[in-house]
């Protein structure tokens, strides 16, 4: 079934539910006081079956919507999750190198989910609440008593009023909760490094007073919240005892009296519950609001020229109307390179001239092409899993045996520095050393097989001896493959990198 088709069943099942549940709260007080009144006259020829039929029928009716729409809204909530999540990994895939961190991923996760859930926190409520006051004007009129109604009408009208009223103050804690949660991690792995500075007085005062302000958030917002129902409750109090009043004043019967006050009740706590509803919209709005922005606050790689074009068509890479910005030491250029199957280029300069980002770039542009080529690319801040060597290995190629993985590690040097197979790698790969990550995220980009590799800092944390023999190790494993690395300054042994190689320097 659609999403949409799934949504719009369990609502009406949801209605079905409480229409059953206000119909039995009706049916049996009229006929509790009927029978009343009936008993108490003799020989009365009131029907008892009828009603009491009618209430096990609304309460057998009651369980199996309730069931019904549970599941069925759960089902489409979680269908609406899934688009949501998808979205969001599509746009993280495809806006690869811009920062996305395991925070803010985290953070759109459950903004997805509170989107998802919106159907049945929100919408859920208001369209019951909006159905069942409809139905119970509607039979209160014909009853007879329309004032009774317009009373019934106006209470909900107000409440919703309050309700819309309290959800515009409301903070968005979801969102000061992941920032809180993200902050203390934060604080966690920062303080032995803010302890080596002296600095874990300032650390504290800063995590104290983003508590503080968590703290005061949620309390006003509770506040808000606990103001409205009790708006909402003295609300449909008054109107509760109006309705009385008013169907006492028309001179119903007392059976009557009781089926309108029961059904007003009814259509009354649905309202109430308009407060919790208009709160969880609220939140779901801001989720799509975030939604929609996402990668807005992540992307931190620049533009590319509209001219930019790369290309790899199986005999070599072509790059052309490259623009690097102008900085200390060069104007603003535009450049274009080829690379041919089994040839290297050295990207070269100093800090901050734009050698990561036109190998993001590159990797880039070469993805979103059709075609069959595997496209690798190994950037300084490569992120290394839980878990083992291996796994890690896996990740990009689950085929990969266990003697790759030990041959692997030999031609990389890590066998030496005691590193096997099933070494765990600790949290994002902190129980290895710099050098050892660096190694493993080549390795990890060798078992691709890429046709173009490209490689930020190959050598970073590595002695001359050790950076030669990953370079050679990496040119042998991918003899056809194009090659690209960017580094301050051309390795000082150039050998490992083949004979075919040429540099290209954007200082
Ligand atoms: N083509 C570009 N257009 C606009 N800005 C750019 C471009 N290339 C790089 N920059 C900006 O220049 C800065 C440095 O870029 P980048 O990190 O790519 O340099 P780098 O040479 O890799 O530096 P490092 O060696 O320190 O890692 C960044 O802020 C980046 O956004």
């Amino acid at each position: 079934m659609r999403a949409k088709t799934l949504a719009a069943t369990g609502l009406l099942l949801a209605v079905l539910a409480e229409a059953c549940s206000v119909g039995i709260l009706g049916l049996s007080g009229w006929f509790i006081a009927a029978s009343a009144v009936a008993g108490a006259s003799a020989y009365s020829a009131f029907s008892y079956l009828a009603p009491s039929g009618g209430v096990r029928a609304f309460a057998l009716g009651r369980i199996a919507t309730g069931y019904a729409s549970r599941v069925v809204l759960h089902a489409a909530a979680l269908r609406r999750i899934s688009v949501a999540r998808l979205a969001v990994y599509d746009q993280a895939a495809e806006s690869e190198g811009t920062g996305w961190s395991g925070q803010s991923l985290d953070r759109v996760m459950a903004d997805a989910d509170t989107t998802g859930m919106a159907l049945i926190q929100a919408t859920t409520p208001v369209v019951v609440a909006a159905v069942m006051t409809a139905g119970g004007c509607v039979a209160i009129v014909l009853a007879g008593y329309p004032l009774v109604a317009l009373t019934l009408a106006a209470a909900v009208i107000a409440c919703t009023v309050l309700a819309a009223a309290a959800a515009r103050r409301t903070d968005d804690t979801t969102r000061t909760r992941g920032l809180l949660r993200t902050e203390l991690v934060t604080t966690v792995e920062a303080w032995p490094e803010m302890a080596s500075l002296g600095a874990t007085d300032q650390l504290a005062h800063r995590t104290l007073q983003h508590l503080a302000a968590f703290e005061g958030r949620r309390n006003r917002h509770a506040a808000t919240t606990a103001r409205a129902l009790g708006g909402t409750r003295a609300v449909t109090a008054t109107a509760l005892l109006l309705t009385l009043l008013l169907t006492a004043r028309a001179g119903a019967t007392v059976a009557t009296l009781v089926f309108v006050a029961l059904l007003s009740a009814g259509v009354l706590a649905n309202a109430e519950r308009l407060v919790t509803a208009a709160g969880a919209w609220a939140q779901s709005r801001q989720a799509d609001a975030h939604l929609a922005s996402i990668g807005e606050e992540e992307t931190r790689r620049p533009a590319v020229a509209k001219t930019f074009e790369a290309m790899y068509d199986g005999h070599g890479l072509t790059v052309a109307g490259y623009r690097l910005p102008e900085t200390p030491t060069r104007d603003a250029r535009e450049i274009g390179f080829a690379v041919a199957a089994s040839q290297t280029l050295v990207i070269t300069g100093p800090s901050g001239s734009g050698k990561t980002t036109l190998i993001t770039a590159i990797a880039t542009a070469l993805r979103q092409r059709p075609g069959p080529a595997v496209v690798t690319a190994v950037l300084a801040d490569d992120y290394l899993f839980t878990g083992t060597i291996a796994d890690n290995l896996r990740l990009s190629n689950p085929t990969v045996k266990d003697v790759d993985v030990a041959d692997l590690l030999g031609v990389m040097g890590l066998d030496r520095a005691g590193v096997e197979p099933l070494t765990n790698v600790g949290v994002g790969g902190r129980g290895l050393s710099g050098g050892e990550q660096r190694r493993l995220h080549i390795a990890r980009a060798l078992v691709t097989q890429p046709d173009v590799l490209l490689v930020d800092e190959p050598t970073t944390g590595l002695d001359p001896d050790t950076a030669t023999e990953v370079l050679h190790a990496v040119r042998r494993r991918l003899p056809q493959a194009v090659l690209v690395v960017a580094m301050h300054e051309p390795p000082g042994d150039r050998r490992p990198l083949g004979p075919n190689w040429t540099t290209l320097s954007v200082g």
